[in-house]
């Protein structure tokens, strides 16, 4: 049962604030699990090449510059439909035009860009767009939801929306259900994914306590940062995010995403997520209709190292097609 059509049936009887409330996060035994994981989980080397194409088809191919204009939106696209050259794609014994990102990801004044770039060279990847006044959320709840239904008006079939933070510091988790309510309504038949901001939510208990409740309000994928945070995504906060996208599952039988944004550009970093989704919440965790990760910079280093295992030469950054 998919989520968002589900939840219009629930009348949000999921809501349990009182969880909410009583729950809290062990900062050392996060920090232990981790550490364990990046001893004794990492995947083997010889399974790399394997791993970093899977992770291609997670990747929401992201741009959210000031000088974001339709030409580099239409670049964007193309990579989005042709991440890897031929010669690697034939290497790996992969059709042209079989693997493709998760998502492009733009600003909404960006979408329409997006899905003629896309309409053009035929591919049929969703466009995601930031909303809700992203980065920092810090507009008016009416202007929020006005930008969430015009991205969706423009085609956006994902938005990602940033929680208030300030109802969150405050506790106010019951207001902050409201507001993520009004959003999933306003999304329509458009997945919502939250963007939880993490780094500046203080503490993990918080960092798990908004996660509940957003998957509470209906949300699609739980997502850590915009990636214009100090501190973006890192492990500890994955892994308590991803418990809480357990636990919220194994409670209403409902699967949430993930998607950890920011700061995630080396094939390592990704390797590491994906050893976490699979540890914490299986097999099923690694594809993209439940992991996804934003990032602008990683699938030309993922690029990088596909081209190194085809002929045994490291290329430059630049060396790489539309880098
Ligand atoms: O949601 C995606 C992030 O904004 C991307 O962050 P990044 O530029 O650090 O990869």
């Amino acid at each position: 049962m998919g989520h968002v059509s589900a939840i219009r049936e629930l009348d949000f009887r999921t809501r349990n604030l009182g969880w909410v409330n009583r729950s809290s996060v062990n900062d050392q035994a996060v920090k232990e699990r981790v550490q364990d994981m990046l001893l004794s989980r990492l995947v083997h080397p010889n399974h790399h090449s394997e791993w970093l194409t899977r992770s291609i088809q997670c990747i929401d191919l992201t741009t959210l510059a000031g000088d974001d204009c339709p030409s580099n939106v239409a670049r964007l696209c193309s990579k989005a439909a042709y991440p890897i050259s031929t010669e690697v794609m034939h290497h790996l014994g992969l059709d042209l035009g079989i693997l493709t990102t998760g998502a492009v990801c733009v600003y909404p004044a960006r979408v329409a860009d997006a899905c003629l770039g896309l309409n053009r060279i035929g591919a049929t990847i969703p466009v995601a767009s930031v909303a809700t006044g992203f980065p920092t959320g810090q507009t008016s709840l009416a202007v929020r939801l006005d930008e969430i239904k015009f991205a969706v008006e423009n085609g956006a079939k994902e938005i990602d929306i940033v929680i208030n933070r300030e109802l969150a510091l405050a506790q106010k988790w019951k207001e902050l259900y409201q507001e993520l309510v009004a959003m999933r309504k306003a999304c329509g038949e458009s997945h919502m994914k939250s963007i939880l901001a993490v780094g500046e939510l203080c503490n993990l208990t918080n960092v798990y306590k908004a996660s509940l409740v957003a998957m509470m309000a209906g949300s699609d994928f739980i997502k850590t940062s915009t990636g214009k945070e100090t501190v973006n995504a890192t492990l500890p906060i994955g892994l308590v995010m991803c418990r809480a996208i357990r636990a919220y599952h194994h409670k209403t039988g409902f699967k949430v995403g993930f998607k950890p944004a920011g700061g995630i550009r080396t094939s390592k970093d990704v390797l590491q997520w994906m050893t976490l989704m699979k540890e914490e919440l299986g097999d099923e965790y690694l594809t993209p209709h439940l992991f996804r990760i934003g990032a602008s910079a990683l699938l030309t280093d993922i690029e990088r190292n596909l081209a190194n295992q085809v002929s045994g030469d490291y290329y430059l950054a630049e060396e790489m097609p539309m880098a």
